[in-house]
Protein backbone atom coordinates (compact mmCIF):
# COMPACT_ATOMS: atom_id res chain seq x y z
CA UNK A 1 0.00 0.00 0.00
CA UNK A 2 1.57 3.55 -1.01
CA UNK A 3 1.93 5.87 1.88
CA UNK A 4 -0.44 8.49 2.42
CA UNK A 5 -0.24 12.52 1.10
CA UNK A 6 0.66 14.64 3.52
CA UNK A 7 -0.98 18.02 3.45
CA UNK A 8 -0.33 20.84 6.13
CA UNK A 9 -2.88 23.44 5.40
CA UNK A 10 -2.25 27.34 6.42
CA UNK A 11 -5.08 29.55 6.97
CA UNK A 12 -5.01 33.13 6.99
CA UNK A 13 -8.39 33.59 9.04
CA UNK A 14 -8.13 37.41 7.70
CA UNK A 15 -8.52 36.97 4.02
CA UNK A 16 -11.02 37.81 1.44
CA UNK A 17 -14.29 38.63 2.29
CA UNK A 18 -16.56 36.23 2.61
CA UNK A 19 -14.96 34.29 5.84
CA UNK A 20 -18.37 32.18 6.28
CA UNK A 21 -16.73 29.27 4.87
CA UNK A 22 -15.60 26.69 7.89
CA UNK A 23 -12.40 25.31 5.84
CA UNK A 24 -11.74 22.86 8.31
CA UNK A 25 -15.33 21.24 8.02
CA UNK A 26 -14.78 21.31 4.36
CA UNK A 27 -11.52 19.65 4.50
CA UNK A 28 -12.78 17.09 6.66
CA UNK A 29 -15.73 16.46 4.05
CA UNK A 30 -14.03 16.42 1.02
CA UNK A 31 -10.51 14.97 1.64
CA UNK A 32 -10.71 10.92 0.78
CA UNK A 33 -9.02 9.86 4.63
CA UNK A 34 -7.46 7.20 3.10
CA UNK A 35 -5.50 8.67 0.72
CA UNK A 36 -4.37 11.90 2.40
CA UNK A 37 -3.16 12.78 6.24
CA UNK A 38 -3.09 16.20 6.71
CA UNK A 39 -3.24 19.14 9.55
CA UNK A 40 -4.68 22.79 9.73
CA UNK A 41 -2.89 25.78 11.62
CA UNK A 42 -3.73 29.00 11.52
CA UNK A 43 -1.94 32.47 10.75
CA UNK A 44 -1.45 34.95 13.62
CA UNK A 45 -0.09 37.45 12.40
CA UNK A 46 1.11 39.17 9.03
CA UNK A 47 4.09 36.96 8.24
CA UNK A 48 3.38 33.99 10.48
CA UNK A 49 2.82 31.75 6.96
CA UNK A 50 6.64 32.19 6.33
CA UNK A 51 7.46 30.72 9.58
CA UNK A 52 4.95 28.43 9.56
CA UNK A 53 5.85 26.93 5.53
CA UNK A 54 9.33 26.54 6.34
CA UNK A 55 8.16 25.03 9.56
CA UNK A 56 6.26 22.17 7.97
CA UNK A 57 8.41 21.62 5.07
CA UNK A 58 10.86 20.69 7.96
CA UNK A 59 8.44 18.17 8.98
CA UNK A 60 8.32 16.45 6.12
CA UNK A 61 4.77 17.80 4.43
CA UNK A 62 4.79 17.43 0.74
CA UNK A 63 2.07 19.91 0.25
CA UNK A 64 2.06 22.82 2.37
CA UNK A 65 -0.81 24.62 1.26
CA UNK A 66 -1.79 28.60 1.64
CA UNK A 67 -5.62 29.06 2.44
CA UNK A 68 -6.03 32.48 1.53
CA UNK A 69 -5.24 35.20 -1.24
CA UNK A 70 -1.81 36.27 -2.97
CA UNK A 71 -0.48 37.62 -0.13
CA UNK A 72 -0.66 34.40 1.79
CA UNK A 73 0.56 32.75 -1.57
CA UNK A 74 3.37 34.94 -1.02
CA UNK A 75 4.13 34.29 2.44
CA UNK A 76 3.77 30.55 1.81
CA UNK A 77 5.71 30.41 -1.02
CA UNK A 78 8.20 32.36 0.44
CA UNK A 79 9.09 29.97 3.50
CA UNK A 80 8.89 26.92 0.99
CA UNK A 81 11.68 28.03 -1.11
CA UNK A 82 15.02 25.67 -0.92
CA UNK A 83 12.66 23.34 0.44
CA UNK A 84 11.25 19.88 -0.57
CA UNK A 85 8.07 20.93 0.00
CA UNK A 86 5.19 22.51 -2.78
CA UNK A 87 3.03 24.73 -2.29
CA UNK A 88 -0.67 24.66 -2.58
CA UNK A 89 -3.25 26.88 -3.12
CA UNK A 90 -7.23 27.13 -1.33
CA UNK A 91 -8.06 30.43 -2.94
CA UNK A 92 -10.09 32.30 -0.31
CA UNK A 93 -8.53 36.03 -0.96
CA UNK A 94 -10.33 38.37 -3.28
CA UNK A 95 -8.46 38.59 -6.08
CA UNK A 96 -6.75 35.14 -6.13
CA UNK A 97 -4.14 35.80 -9.30
CA UNK A 98 -1.78 32.81 -9.13
CA UNK A 99 -4.71 30.36 -8.54
CA UNK A 100 -6.70 31.59 -11.33
CA UNK A 101 -3.22 31.37 -13.43
CA UNK A 102 -2.91 27.97 -12.23
CA UNK A 103 -6.18 27.02 -12.86
CA UNK A 104 -7.34 25.66 -9.29
CA UNK A 105 -10.90 26.13 -8.87
CA UNK A 106 -12.40 28.95 -6.96
CA UNK A 107 -15.18 26.65 -5.47
CA UNK A 108 -13.46 25.11 -2.07
CA UNK A 109 -14.82 22.06 -2.38
CA UNK A 110 -13.50 21.52 -6.15
CA UNK A 111 -10.18 22.89 -4.95
CA UNK A 112 -9.97 20.50 -1.65
CA UNK A 113 -10.50 17.21 -3.89
CA UNK A 114 -7.88 17.99 -6.61
CA UNK A 115 -5.41 18.23 -3.72
CA UNK A 116 -6.11 14.75 -2.87
CA UNK A 117 -4.58 14.05 -6.39
CA UNK A 118 -2.67 16.63 -7.46
CA UNK A 119 -0.20 17.09 -10.38
CA UNK A 120 3.14 19.16 -9.67
CA UNK A 121 4.91 21.07 -11.97
CA UNK A 122 7.53 23.38 -11.30
CA UNK A 123 7.42 27.75 -11.49
CA UNK A 124 9.66 30.53 -11.78
CA UNK A 125 10.40 33.13 -9.14
CA UNK A 126 10.46 36.70 -9.51
CA UNK A 127 12.53 39.10 -6.92
CA UNK A 128 12.25 42.80 -6.58
CA UNK A 129 14.96 44.33 -4.35
CA UNK A 130 15.30 40.35 -3.19
CA UNK A 131 11.76 40.60 -2.02
CA UNK A 132 10.28 37.01 -3.88
CA UNK A 133 6.75 37.50 -6.14
CA UNK A 134 5.18 34.34 -7.91
CA UNK A 135 2.24 36.47 -9.24
CA UNK A 136 3.51 39.98 -10.04
CA UNK A 137 5.16 42.45 -8.73
CA UNK A 138 5.29 46.15 -9.94
CA UNK A 139 6.15 50.34 -9.46
CA UNK A 140 4.14 53.43 -9.42
CA UNK A 141 0.05 53.60 -9.67
CA UNK A 142 -0.81 49.91 -9.19
CA UNK A 143 1.92 49.92 -5.85
CA UNK A 144 0.31 53.42 -4.78
CA UNK A 145 -3.49 52.00 -4.93
CA UNK A 146 -2.33 48.94 -3.01
CA UNK A 147 -0.80 51.04 -0.31
CA UNK A 148 -4.24 52.82 -0.78
CA UNK A 149 -6.41 49.65 -0.31
CA UNK A 150 -4.33 47.80 2.64
CA UNK A 151 -5.22 51.00 4.41
CA UNK A 152 -9.23 50.98 3.42
CA UNK A 153 -10.64 49.01 6.08
CA UNK A 154 -12.43 46.61 3.70
CA UNK A 155 -11.54 44.87 0.47
CA UNK A 156 -12.58 43.08 -2.18
CA UNK A 157 -13.06 44.30 -5.64
CA UNK A 158 -15.49 46.97 -5.16
CA UNK A 159 -13.62 48.37 -2.37
CA UNK A 160 -10.54 48.11 -4.87
CA UNK A 161 -12.01 50.42 -7.72
CA UNK A 162 -13.31 52.77 -5.66
CA UNK A 163 -9.69 53.70 -4.46
CA UNK A 164 -8.61 53.25 -8.37
CA UNK A 165 -10.97 55.39 -9.47
CA UNK A 166 -10.15 58.50 -6.65
CA UNK A 167 -6.19 58.05 -6.69
CA UNK A 168 -6.24 58.34 -10.30
CA UNK A 169 -7.43 61.89 -10.16
CA UNK A 170 -4.63 62.39 -8.05
CA UNK A 171 -1.69 60.36 -8.98
CA UNK A 172 1.57 61.56 -11.56
CA UNK A 173 4.11 59.82 -13.08
CA UNK A 174 7.88 59.95 -12.28
CA UNK A 175 10.95 59.36 -14.35
CA UNK A 176 12.83 56.65 -14.51
CA UNK A 177 15.63 55.03 -16.57
CA UNK A 178 15.40 51.38 -17.40
CA UNK A 179 18.38 49.08 -17.89
CA UNK A 180 17.59 45.08 -19.83
CA UNK A 181 19.82 42.85 -21.34
CA UNK A 182 21.95 45.46 -23.52
CA UNK A 183 19.75 48.52 -23.59
CA UNK A 184 19.36 51.32 -21.28
CA UNK A 185 16.51 53.60 -22.06
CA UNK A 186 14.77 57.03 -20.25
CA UNK A 187 10.81 56.66 -19.64
CA UNK A 188 7.80 57.92 -17.53
CA UNK A 189 6.51 55.29 -15.35
CA UNK A 190 2.89 55.84 -14.68
CA UNK A 191 2.71 51.78 -14.18
CA UNK A 192 5.30 49.43 -14.98
CA UNK A 193 4.43 46.11 -13.83
CA UNK A 194 7.01 42.78 -14.01
CA UNK A 195 4.46 39.89 -14.85
CA UNK A 196 5.41 36.67 -14.14
CA UNK A 197 1.95 35.19 -13.92
CA UNK A 198 -0.13 36.38 -16.21
CA UNK A 199 -2.96 38.82 -14.04
CA UNK A 200 -3.60 41.07 -11.08
CA UNK A 201 -6.42 38.87 -9.79
CA UNK A 202 -9.92 38.91 -10.48
CA UNK A 203 -9.00 37.87 -14.12
CA UNK A 204 -7.34 41.71 -14.85
CA UNK A 205 -4.85 40.32 -17.17
CA UNK A 206 -1.56 42.81 -17.31
CA UNK A 207 0.42 40.06 -19.21
CA UNK A 208 -2.14 37.71 -20.89
CA UNK A 209 1.02 36.15 -22.86
CA UNK A 210 2.66 35.51 -19.55
CA UNK A 211 4.00 31.86 -18.91
CA UNK A 212 4.87 30.91 -15.23
CA UNK A 213 7.61 28.64 -16.51
CA UNK A 214 9.67 30.29 -19.22
CA UNK A 215 12.71 32.02 -17.40
CA UNK A 216 11.22 35.52 -18.38
CA UNK A 217 9.14 38.06 -16.77
CA UNK A 218 6.93 40.10 -19.04
CA UNK A 219 7.49 43.84 -18.41
CA UNK A 220 4.05 45.88 -19.07
CA UNK A 221 4.94 49.85 -19.19
CA UNK A 222 2.47 52.74 -19.11
CA UNK A 223 4.25 55.59 -19.28
CA UNK A 224 1.43 57.82 -19.00
CA UNK A 225 -2.76 57.78 -18.35
CA UNK A 226 -4.70 60.02 -19.66
CA UNK A 227 -8.39 59.12 -20.08
CA UNK A 228 -8.80 57.79 -23.38
CA UNK A 229 -5.77 55.38 -22.43
CA UNK A 230 -7.24 54.67 -18.67
CA UNK A 231 -10.41 53.47 -20.39
CA UNK A 232 -8.21 51.42 -23.32
CA UNK A 233 -6.07 49.70 -20.32
CA UNK A 234 -9.35 48.67 -18.21
CA UNK A 235 -11.10 47.31 -21.35
CA UNK A 236 -7.76 45.61 -22.27
CA UNK A 237 -6.98 44.55 -18.64
CA UNK A 238 -10.59 42.58 -18.32
CA UNK A 239 -10.76 41.35 -21.75
CA UNK A 240 -7.03 40.61 -22.08
CA UNK A 241 -5.88 42.02 -24.59
CA UNK A 242 -4.23 44.70 -23.61
CA UNK A 243 -0.56 43.93 -25.50
CA UNK A 244 -2.58 44.12 -28.54
CA UNK A 245 -4.67 47.35 -27.63
CA UNK A 246 -1.56 49.53 -28.12
CA UNK A 247 -2.16 51.16 -24.90
CA UNK A 248 1.04 49.89 -23.17
CA UNK A 249 4.47 48.47 -24.10
CA UNK A 250 5.59 45.06 -23.36
CA UNK A 251 9.29 43.61 -22.94
CA UNK A 252 10.65 40.16 -21.77
CA UNK A 253 13.95 39.61 -19.96
CA UNK A 254 14.88 38.30 -17.14
CA UNK A 255 16.76 40.93 -15.13
CA UNK A 256 16.24 44.25 -15.74
CA UNK A 257 17.43 47.41 -13.38
CA UNK A 258 15.04 50.69 -12.74
CA UNK A 259 16.15 54.00 -10.90
CA UNK A 260 13.76 56.84 -10.41
CA UNK A 261 13.87 60.15 -10.82
CA UNK A 262 12.24 60.29 -7.37
CA UNK A 263 11.04 57.33 -4.56
CA UNK A 264 8.61 55.13 -6.08
CA UNK A 265 6.05 52.77 -4.31
CA UNK A 266 6.44 48.90 -5.21
CA UNK A 267 4.22 45.84 -4.37
CA UNK A 268 4.59 42.43 -4.60
CA UNK A 269 1.79 39.93 -5.27
CA UNK A 270 -0.41 43.00 -4.84
CA UNK A 271 1.05 43.63 -1.08
CA UNK A 272 2.31 47.37 -0.41
CA UNK A 273 6.71 46.94 0.38
CA UNK A 274 7.60 50.32 0.60
CA UNK A 275 9.35 53.24 -1.36
CA UNK A 276 12.83 52.90 -3.53
CA UNK A 277 14.63 54.74 -5.67
CA UNK A 278 16.60 51.79 -7.23
CA UNK A 279 15.14 48.34 -8.40
CA UNK A 280 16.59 45.02 -9.32
CA UNK A 281 14.21 43.11 -10.53
CA UNK A 282 15.53 39.06 -11.49
CA UNK A 283 13.86 36.01 -12.35
CA UNK A 284 15.34 31.96 -10.48
CA UNK A 285 13.69 29.92 -13.81
CA UNK A 286 11.69 26.88 -11.89
CA UNK A 287 12.44 27.57 -8.29
CA UNK A 288 9.34 26.82 -6.59
CA UNK A 289 7.08 22.99 -7.08
CA UNK A 290 3.67 24.16 -7.02
CA UNK A 291 0.44 21.49 -7.08
CA UNK A 292 -2.18 22.58 -9.53
CA UNK A 293 -4.65 20.32 -10.43
CA UNK A 294 -3.98 17.02 -12.49
CA UNK A 295 -5.67 18.78 -15.59
CA UNK A 296 -3.88 22.21 -15.19
CA UNK A 297 -1.88 23.03 -18.55
CA UNK A 298 0.24 26.25 -19.49
CA UNK A 299 -2.44 28.17 -21.49
CA UNK A 300 0.36 30.12 -23.16
CA UNK A 301 1.18 28.37 -26.81
N1 LIG B 1 -3.57 36.21 11.31
C1 LIG B 1 -3.37 37.30 10.59
N2 LIG B 1 -3.70 38.53 11.06
C2 LIG B 1 -3.54 39.65 10.32
N3 LIG B 1 -3.04 39.65 9.06
C3 LIG B 1 -2.68 38.46 8.55
C4 LIG B 1 -2.81 37.24 9.28
N4 LIG B 1 -2.38 36.23 8.49
C5 LIG B 1 -1.98 36.80 7.35
N5 LIG B 1 -2.15 38.13 7.36
C6 LIG B 1 -1.90 39.12 6.29
O1 LIG B 1 -3.10 39.36 5.58
C7 LIG B 1 -2.75 39.92 4.31
C8 LIG B 1 -3.87 39.77 3.30
O2 LIG B 1 -4.06 38.43 3.02
P1 LIG B 1 -4.31 37.86 1.55
O3 LIG B 1 -3.52 38.61 0.54
O4 LIG B 1 -4.12 36.41 1.63
O5 LIG B 1 -5.84 38.14 1.33
P2 LIG B 1 -6.55 39.16 0.37
O6 LIG B 1 -5.79 40.44 0.36
O7 LIG B 1 -7.97 39.18 0.79
O8 LIG B 1 -6.46 38.42 -1.03
P3 LIG B 1 -5.77 38.84 -2.45
O9 LIG B 1 -4.34 39.12 -2.15
O10 LIG B 1 -6.00 37.67 -3.34
O11 LIG B 1 -6.52 40.07 -2.88
C9 LIG B 1 -1.46 39.21 3.93
O12 LIG B 1 -0.54 40.10 3.39
C10 LIG B 1 -0.93 38.63 5.26
O13 LIG B 1 0.36 39.09 5.58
Amino acid sequence: MSAKLRICFLINPNSGTDRRQNVPALLAQYLPAEAVDYEVRPTQYAGHAVELARQAAAEGFRIVVAVGGDGTVNEVGRGLLGTQAALGILPRGSGNGLARHLQVPLALPAAIRQLANPAFQRIDVGYINERPFFCTAGLGFDAHVSRCFAQAGTRGLGTYVQVALREYRRFRPTAITVTMQDKTFATSCYVLAFANAAQYGNNAYIAPLADISDGLLDLCLIDALPLWRAVRVSVGLALGNLPASGAAVYHTCSQVQVQAAQALGFHVDGDYVGDAREFAVTLEPLALEVAVPARYTEIVT
